[in-house]
């Protein structure tokens, strides 16, 4: 399997080299080149294996030769041996058709964890034997910062830098971050939004005097390694609902657009799914992209949704690439409008394709704060407001498949969201400790290029 990048000029990478590598080049982000798709019966062979066997089933395709099957079955052992739940990732019935896909039974309660506990025994898997020294850049509103964090505080050859938007995530998420004393973790507050924080990781990765002096990685949905693992617990679920017999649809809280395009690359492997439903809280871009077709940022509001307080998707770059026939130059021109002016339309025939299989929702608070007393005296479910943001999108949404919410985040992360809301008070799990008793440890630094790059760059182990 070779990885192309959605802007057409970067060198093709195999699996190893993808993963290691982060953005592409040209500044696009990388796919497979093709698919692989799975026949209808290959699917229902999927039926009753437990979580590890169907991420060894969907992914190696997509690890192509760098890896055995039998190392691959072993470091997903070792990824999701550590989560909370037997089943990984369970699935709660909500009523009749609606059905709840808890995603956050890993270490950091959300689900990032089933992507980033496997792709920090890839990087191990892959630095074996190497004397590469990785750099890892990353931005966060929350979630992703904490469970990178935690897949690779303490490991040689692994610095990791994590910017997040200061005062902007939740306090149990900062916690997660700021108190993790290993000496490879540094985490940056930066006085702006977490657009600014991705602009500014993306910068660095496009600065070829930075990017040559360092190895940088990514451990964002920019890395296509991250997707990959986000793919499975669709086929995971869909199966246990009678997929392919019949196709069920999703419901996914929206930010940067990684874990719906998970979804989509689903559907390009065969999985039959209804529809997929983008659900965005009043940070609504995707919502009137696929809409109306205008793909234009506005200044990002603070919601009780922190992790999708997103005003620039980086994932919709793949899905526009796959959509439009792939044409990288066309693709690199269009971003290349965005970028300077914030604002771009997707063409007609993406729009048209897309509206076949995606339905955004534009969710406000009020709708949230519904949807997550309805789980709570209806189903007797405790959601957070991401996936609440999601279940008031599955509610509106009509249709025969059932359809299934994917909670991404555990309630007890956003603890004040979910009192306001429900009147209960979520208890954090035992597993995160005595978090608010461990001392912080960050730094607050402007949102400029100059200082966050200078603050790696004193830091930061060079080739
Ligand atoms: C709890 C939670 N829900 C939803 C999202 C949005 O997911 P994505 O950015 O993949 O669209 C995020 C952030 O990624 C998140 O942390
Ligand atoms: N909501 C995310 C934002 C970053 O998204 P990613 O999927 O590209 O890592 C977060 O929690 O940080």
């Amino acid at each position: 399997m070779r990885y192309v990048s959605t802007r057409g000029q970067a060198a093709a990478l195999d699996f190893r080299e993808v993963t290691l590598a982060g953005l592409a080049s040209d500044g696009g982000l990388y796919v497979p080149e093709a698919w692989p798709t799975f026949s209808q019966d290959e699917i229902a062979a999927l039926a009753g294996l437990s979580y590890v066997d169907t991420a060894v089933a969907v992914m190696m395709p997509f690890v192509g030769t760098t890896m055995t099957r039998d190392e691959l079955h072993a470091l997903c052992e070792q990824a999701y041996g550590g989560f909370s739940h037997a089943a990984v990732t369970p699935l709660v019935q909500l009523d009749h058709d609606r059905w709840l896909l808890e995603l956050f039974h890993g270490p950091t309660l959300a689900f990032k964890d089933v992507a980033l506990q496997l792709l920090g025994l890839l990087f191990e898997r892959f630095l074996t034997g190497s004397s590469d020294h990785l750099t890892i850049v990353g931005a966060t509103s929350g979630d992703t910062g904490s469970a990178a964090i935690d897949a690779v505080a303490g490991r040689a050859n692994v610095d990791i830098f994590m910017l997040h938007p200061d005062g902007r995530v939740s306090d149990v998420q900062r916690r997660q971050m700021t108190t993790v004393g290993a000496p490879n973790v540094h985490n940056i507050a930066i006085r702006g939004d977490f657009d600014q924080a991705q602009a500014l990781v993306k910068a660095m990765f496009n600065d070829p005097a930075f990017s040559s002096r360092f190895r940088l990685s990514a451990v964002n949905s920019i890395n296509w390694a991250r997707l990959m693992a986000q793919v499975v617990y669709y086929f995971y679920a869909a199966v246990r609902l009678r997929a392919p017999e019949r196709a069920v649809a999703f419901s996914v809280p929206t930010g940067n657009f990684g874990d719906v395009f998970a979804g989509y690359v689903a559907t390009k492997m065969g999985l039959p799914v209804a529809k997929l439903v983008v659900a965005t809280n009043v940070n609504d871009i995707l919502a009137r992209a696929l809409t109306t077709g205008d793909y234009s940022s506005r200044q990002v509001v603070q919601t009780p949704t922190p992790s999708m307080d997103i005003q620039v998707s980086s994932n919709f770059e793949r899905l526009l690439f796959d959509l439009g026939n792939r044409d990288g130059d066309a693709i690199a021109a269009q971003m290349r409008g965005f970028e300077g002016s914030r604002a771009m339309r997707l063409t007609n025939a993406q729009s048209q394709d897309a509206a076949g299989l995606f339905k955004a929702e534009r969710v406000d608070l009020d709708d949230m704060a519904l949807a997550m007393r309805w789980a709570h005296e209806h189903a007797g479910q405790v959601i957070d407001p991401h996936t609440g943001i999601a279940l008031a999108a599955a509610r509106r949404h009509a249709g025969n498949a059932p359809v299934v919410t994917l909670a991404t985040a555990h309630p007890a992360k956003f603890g004040d969201a979910v009192e306001r809301a429900t009147g209960t008070r979520p208890n954090l799990p035992a597993r995160v400790g005595d978090l608010f008793e461990r001392e912080e440890r960050f730094d607050v630094l402007d949102a400029s290029y100059a200082a966050v790059s200078g603050y790696i760059a004193e830091r930061a182990v060079a080739r």
